[in-house]
C-alpha cells in the first residue's frame, strides 16, 4: 500500500513528503530533479532519479513498491515560461501524464490526486470561482493542466479508479518546523519576491498594476498556506481509499489580499520597509482570483490552520532567511 509521490522533490511534493512520512506511511517519489531539491526531503526517503514520462521504469517502480496511489505533483509550472515554450510545457505536464496514468491503469493502481491550478479559470467574470465555472484557461500551461483533468476523468469512467484534481489558488508559507520550503532561485511567486526584497537579496520588487477594479488597485488572490493545502491532499487520500468518489476541488480560504497588503505583511513580519515600485501591469493577470472552497470543507472535512497571511508570510520569510544562510555558506 504505498503512495508514489511524483515531483515529491519539489517545493509543494516535498511537504506532502513530510506529511506521509509523519504518518509512517510507505512512500517512494519520483523526481527527475529538474527543479527538485533534495535537502528538502528526509534523509530516510526512497528517490527514484527519474522521469515521470518513462512508463517502463514508472510500471516497474509501481510493481516493485506495490505501489496503490498516486499522488502527482510533477509538471512545470512558470506560466510566462509555457506561453514562450508551449509544445514543452504540453509535452511535460500532459503527455507525460498520460504516460504517468496508463502506467497507474496498467498496474492496478487506484487512486489518484492530481496538482490541478486556478489558472484553468482563465480570467473569471466573477471574483469568488466556484468549481463549476467555466474552464477557459489563458495559458498554454492552465490548458495543459485542464487537459490533464479531462484525461483522468474520461480514463476513471473507462478504468477501476477514482481520482480527486485539487484546483490550486496561491500556495504559499513554508513548513512550519522549517523542513522545507519553496526552493528553486527563480521561483516569481510575490511572497518569495518581497521576501527576497526583505533580506536585501533584491534591490527592490515590483508592484504589477494598480489601476485595477479593487478596493486598492492592486491585484487580489487567495493565498493559502502550503501544509493547509497538504491537509488537504491527505484528506483526499483517506477519502478516496474509504471509496469515495472522483471529484475535482478549489483549494484556497476563500478570502483575498491585495499585493499591497501582502508587501505590508512581508515589512511588518520582517522589520524592513523595502521599496515597492509601482509598474505597469503583468500580462494576463486576472484583478481578482478568490476560491470558493466549500466543496472541499464539505466533502473533506477539511479545517485550516494556518488561515492568517502574518502566519504564512512568517513561514515564508523564516524559510528565506533559512536559505539565504544556506548560500552564503556555501559560497
Ligand atoms: N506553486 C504554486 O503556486 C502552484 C499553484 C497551482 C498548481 N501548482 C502545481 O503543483 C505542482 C507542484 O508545484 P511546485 O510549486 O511544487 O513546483 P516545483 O517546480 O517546486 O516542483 C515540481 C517537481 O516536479 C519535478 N518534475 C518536473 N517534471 C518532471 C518529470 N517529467 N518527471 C519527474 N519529475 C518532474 C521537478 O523536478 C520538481 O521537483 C505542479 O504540478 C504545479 O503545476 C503549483
Ligand atoms: O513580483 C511580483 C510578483 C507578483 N505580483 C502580483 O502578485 C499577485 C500574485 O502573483 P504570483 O506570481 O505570486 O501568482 P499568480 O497569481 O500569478 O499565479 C499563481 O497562482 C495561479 C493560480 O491562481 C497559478 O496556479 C500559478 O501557477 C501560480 O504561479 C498578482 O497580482 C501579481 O501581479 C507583483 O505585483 N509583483
Amino acid at each position: 500500500m504505498t503512495v508514489l509521490v511524483t515531483g515529491g522533490a519539489g517545493y509543494i511534493g516535498s511537504h506532502m513528503v513530510h506529511a506521509l512520512a509523519d504518518r509512517s506511511e510507505p512512500l517512494v517519489v519520483v523526481d527527475n530533479m529538474t527543479t527538485g531539491y533534495r535537502p528538502n526531503l528526509p534523509d530516510d526517503v526512497r528517490l527514484v532519479i527519474g522521469d515521470i514520462g518513462d512508463q517502463i521504469l514508472i510500471e516497474r517502480v509501481m510493481r516493485d513498491h506495490d505501489v496503490n496511489a498516486v499522488v502527482h505533483f510533477a509538471g512545470s509550472i512558470v506560466v510566462p515560461d509555457s506561453v514562450a515554450d508551449p509544445l514543452g510545457y504540453y509535452a511535460n505536464n500532459t503527455v507525460k501524464s498520460r504516460s504517468l496514468m496508463a502506467a497507474a491503469v496498467n498496474c492496478g493502481v487506484k487512486h489518484f490526486i492530481f496538482s490541478s491550478t486556478a489558472a484553468v479559470y482563465g480570467m473569471p467574470d466573477q471574483a469568488m470561482i466556484a468549481e463549476e465555472a467555466a474552464t477557459v484557461p489563458i495559458s498554454p500551461y492552465g490548458s495543459s493542466k485542464l487537459m490533464t483533468e479531462m484525461m483522468l476523468a474520461d480514463s476513471a469512467h473507462a478504468h477501476d479508479f477514482a481520482y480527486t484534481a485539487l484546483r490550486y489558488f496561491n500556495v504559499a508559507g513554508a513548513d512550519p518546523d522549517g523542513r522545507t520550503g519553496q526552493s528553486s532561485p527563480r521561483a516569481t511567486h510575490l511572497i518569495k519576491v518581497a521576501s527576497q526584497a526583505a533580506l536585501g537579496q533584491r534591490s527592490h520588487m515590483e508592484i504589477y498594476g494598480t489601476d485595477y477594479d479593487t478596493d486598492d488597485g492592486t491585484g487580489v488572490r487567495d493565498y493559502i498556506h502550503v501544509s493547509d493545502l497538504i491537509a488537504a491532499h491527505v484528506l483526499a487520500l483517506d477519502r478516496l481509499r474509504a471509496g469515495g468518489d472522483s471529484q475535482v476541488m478549489n483549494c484556497g480560504y476563500g478570502r483575498g489580499y491585495s499585493v499591497r497588503q501582502v508587501v505590508d505583511a512581508v515589512r511588518r513580519v520582517s522589520g524592513v520597509d523595502f521599496e515597492a515600485r509601482e509598474t505597469g501591469r503583468r500580462a494576463g493577470d486576472p484583478a481578482t482570483l478568490v476560491a470558493i472552497a466549500d466543496r472541499a470543507r464539505a466533502e473533506l472535512g477539511w479545517v485550516p490552520a494556518y488561515d492568517d497571511l502574518d502566519v504564512i508570510v512568517g513561514h515564508a520569510y523564516a524559510w528565506e532567511t533559512r536559505m539565504a544562510g544556506r548560500n552564503t555558506a556555501g559560497a
